[in-house]
């Protein structure tokens, strides 16, 4: 039996002809992309096993239980990588006069599963998944697959997947028609006995291109909505508008010419920024997983503990939303509060929450069994906390407090348990100082909500151990979260970052601008949600706690402290004012914004703010100016991008990417710009710095607009590539 194996730069193809069986074996991908050295061994086998008379029959599979991932994204970015093209190859399969079957195992993700679609049939195992995720990498199914699949499961499905990118399971794809069979079983051999069944029966109805595209009722009206629905949710994102354009093009042009125009949107994406941005953040995502710190403790030898059993303490807005996502992966929990009011409190909003994930789940493989007491327990008991693997407070936001609490897990928990605290910016050394075991000592510093959210920020102490990092490493991957670990400071990187942001925006009020139209500029770059609009969400009393607490508004602020000015830096007092008149935001109906009630979603313009804001700057001498776009987005982003360097610069954290992966994930920043220091790098750091010199000449007194020197010093060394950034970084500087 003769045996060729073709290894490719990104994979490794083989093929296995038997003859006697009819077939031809062709693994298309192995854990691997696609690669050129793939499509040329996929070509070759093709028209081997077309010139064979003994082969009636194609089977084409993958390697390692993996069908295909896809192209190979590096290779989107550096032309002298990128193999042939593969929509070639998928209309060669198609053109077989032999029945071609695919069988699907693990993936079918991108140009794999167009692969698939070039296949006269489709088998696939009921563990799979498949999707055409491209639109996510800012582009879009560039091997015919924006025509083809219309063609199999109606434009509707077909919209759905392209244009979000999900992944779906092979239930679902059986249900759409996507595939004909899947099978519980050996995928391979079911392929064999179909293709073995079906050799001989006419191809034409099983070829794509040939079918026409499924009529619906009213598809010019379905069409104009699914293109306003598009167009909303990609907020400023090219390549779901494009998506949708390509399978447009399905329903109004002939194949032929709908894959011309499904080329030419592929390459108006392939030659956008957004493309290059939104590959960037899919290597970030991955980068961060190899976390090392300064001390030298890295993923690469720091082995984490089993987390068995947890434990919440407080079960307030955080705190429900940990519980449930523990339920949610599987991890038996013990829900700790003060008291029995607040634990009734706690408990009902977590069985709220839980229920309604359950009803998302519904129907597919996976139950929550969160009635049983052995998985999800509540009480006001520290004892039942005795033999937990791994305790996350999330109490008030108050030193003392978090300090009597740990001391109390420091004397309970079993000696291993890793003690984690959800603190939004307090000291972990400090926190850590109160327990015997400071190794042990780390902030996990989740997202409100915090079931959702996909961010989880590690914070290593002076004390923690590497194992304590691997451990809260591996609970944000069981959570289906993206751990990025970083060093201690305040605020740590996520809302250190975002403390200049914040006040520039209020600033910004002062000076003459308003909620709306600072919201807007930031809304139309493509934040998920303005910078006031987020803080009615949040409560504006959190921030005025934390400040009474930093000794910057309250009774201990000292007497004759001038209004706006707080050591001798610009201070806003304007939110402190704004609780002052007991307006905390949505929670009652008025903030930055008014809200049609209490708890009410829809934020209307106040004339009672507008009113306030002129006597305040009356007050104040201020004089009020216009305001625009271009400066309001200058000044919130670069200032947050400026603290960005001096984080770097710290050794807060090891790389850009760990903070692009942050803001992505944790705080709605745009994913089509990359995240903050990769939208830094695009704009170019010269400019960067140069309206960052502008801004703080008009501003002295606002110490965070003052250029950082890390930054300064990339811009002198010539404005290197954001990879080499880290290498200018010299040992001295770092401060760990
Ligand atoms: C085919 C022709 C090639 C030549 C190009 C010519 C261009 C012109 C022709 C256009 C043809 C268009 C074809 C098609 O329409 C376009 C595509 O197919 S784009 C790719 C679409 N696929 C995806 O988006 C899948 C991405 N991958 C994933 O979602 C996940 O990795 C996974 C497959 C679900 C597995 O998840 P995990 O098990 O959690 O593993 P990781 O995510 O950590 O991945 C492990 C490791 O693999 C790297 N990797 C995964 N997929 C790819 C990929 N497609 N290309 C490159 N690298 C990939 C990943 O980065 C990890 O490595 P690390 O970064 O950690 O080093
Ligand atoms: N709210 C957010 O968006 C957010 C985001 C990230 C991090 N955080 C941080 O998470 C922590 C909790 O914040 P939150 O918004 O959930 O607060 P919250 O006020 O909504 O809830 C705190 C809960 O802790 C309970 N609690 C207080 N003392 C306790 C004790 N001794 N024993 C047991 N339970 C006790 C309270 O009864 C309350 O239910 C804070 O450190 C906060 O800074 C908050």
């Amino acid at each position: 039996m003769p045996r060729f194996t073709l290894t490719g730069s990104h994979t490794s193809l083989s093929l296995d002809l038997f003859a006697d069986l009819h077939k031809v074996k062709a693994l298309l991908a192995s854990a691997e992309p696609v690669s050129g050295a793939v499509l040329q061994a996929l070509e070759d086998g093709l028209k081997k096993a077309g010139a064979d008379s003994s082969v009636k029959a194609v089977m084409i599979c993958g390697e390692n239980g993996k069908f295909s991932a896809g192209a190979d994204i590096r290779g989107f970015s550096a032309p002298k990588k990128r193999g042939g093209a593969l929509g070639p190859i998928v209309s060669l399969i198609e053109s077989s006069e032999k029945p071609v079957v695919a069988a699907i195992e693990g993936v079918a993700l991108g140009g794999g599963l167009e692969v698939a679609l070039g296949c006269h049939y489709r088998i696939a195992h009921a563990k799979a998944r498949m999707g055409l995720p491209e639109v996510t990498l800012g582009l879009l199914p560039g091997a015919e697959g924006t025509q083809r699949l219309p063609r199999l499961i109606g434009v509707p499905a077909a919209l759905d997947m392209i244009t979000t990118g999900k992944h779906i399971p092979a239930t679902e794809a059986l249900k759409l028609g996507l595939v004909d069979e899947i099978v519980e079983e050996n995928t391979i051999e079911a392929a064999i006995r179909l293709a073995n069944k079906v050799i001989g029966q006419p191809l034409g109805p099983r070829r794509l291109s040939l079918k026409p595209v499924p009529k619906l009722p009213n598809m010019e009206a379905f069409l104009r909505d699914a293109a306003v629905r598009v167009k909303r949710q990609a907020r400023g994102c090219l390549a779901p508008e494009l998506c949708f354009q390509a399978v447009r093009a399905a329903t109004e042009l002939p194949f032929a010419e709908g894959l011309r125009r499904e080329r030419e949107l592929f390459q108006v994406l392939l030659s956008s920024g957004q493309a290059r941005a939104l590959q960037y953040a899919f290597f970030a995502e991955r980068a961060v997983h190899r976390w090392a710190t300064p001390t030298g403790a890295s993923w690469s030898s720091a082995a984490p503990q089993p987390v068995r059993r947890a434990a919440v303490i407080g079960l307030g807005t955080m705190g429900r939303g940990i519980v449930t996502s523990l339920v949610k992966a599987n991890i038996p929990v013990v829900a700790l509060e003060q008291d029995l009011e607040y634990l009734n409190k706690g408990r009902k909003a977590v069985m709220l929450l839980l229920e309604r994930e359950a009803m998302k789940m519904e129907g597919g493989a996976q139950t929550l069994d969160f009635h049983n007491p052995a998985r999800l327990q509540f009480t006001v008991d520290f004892d039942l906390l005795r033999d937990v693997d791994l305790v996350i407070e999330a109490v008030f936001e108050n030193m003392a407090l978090k300090k009597e609490i740990f001391h109390k897990l420091s004397k309970i928990c079993k000696p291993g348990a890793l003690l984690c605290t959800n603190t939004s910016a307090l000291n972990i050394d400090e926190i850590a100082s109160a327990t015997s075991r400071p190794q042990q000592v780390i902030g996990t510093h989740f997202f409100s909500p915090a079931h959702v959210m996909r961010l989880l920020e590690i914070i290593y102490g002076r004390h923690t151990s590497p194992s304590a990092i691997a451990t809260a490493m591996q609970l944000a991957k069981t959570l289906k979260k993206v751990g990025v670990v970083v060093g201690n400071c305040f605020g740590f990187v996520g809302n250190r970052m975002m403390f200049p942001y914040v006040e520039q925006a209020v600033f910004l009020l002062e000076e003459g601008s308003r909620p709306e139209a600072v919201d807007q500029a930031l809304e139309d770059f493509g934040f998920k949600i303005g910078p006031f609009r987020m803080s009615d969400l949040a409560g504006l009393d959190v921030g005025w706690r934390s400040r009474q607490g930093q000794g910057l508004t309250g009774p201990s602020l000292p007497a004759g402290t001038p209004a706006r000015q707080r050591h001798g830096q610009r201070y806003s007092p304007l939110p402190d004012l704004l609780c002052e008149h007991g307006r905390f935001g949505q929670k009652n109906a008025k903030g930055w914004y008014q809200y049609e009630k209490a708890g009410g979603r829809t934020a209307t313009p106040d004339p009672w703010l507008h009113n306030f804001l002129s006597q305040y700057r009356d007050t104040h001498g201020i004089k009020t100016r216009f305001i625009d776009q271009e400066e309001i987005l200058e000044r919130c982003l670069f200032s947050l991008i400026n603290e960005g360097f001096a984080v770097l610069a710290e050794g807060i954290a090891s790389g850009p990417e760990h903070l692009d992966v942050i803001y992505v994930n944790g705080y709605g920043w745009p994913k089509h710009t990359g995240g903050p220091m990769f939208y830094a790098s695009t704009v170019g750091l010269p400019r960067v710095l140069a309206k960052l010199q502008k801004y703080s000449e008009a501003h002295p007194d606002v110490p965070r607009l003052r250029p950082n020197a890390f930054l300064k010093k990339l811009v002198a060394v010539g404005n290197p590539p954001i990879k080499e950034w880290m290498s200018y970084l010299s040992q001295q500087s770092a401060k760990l």
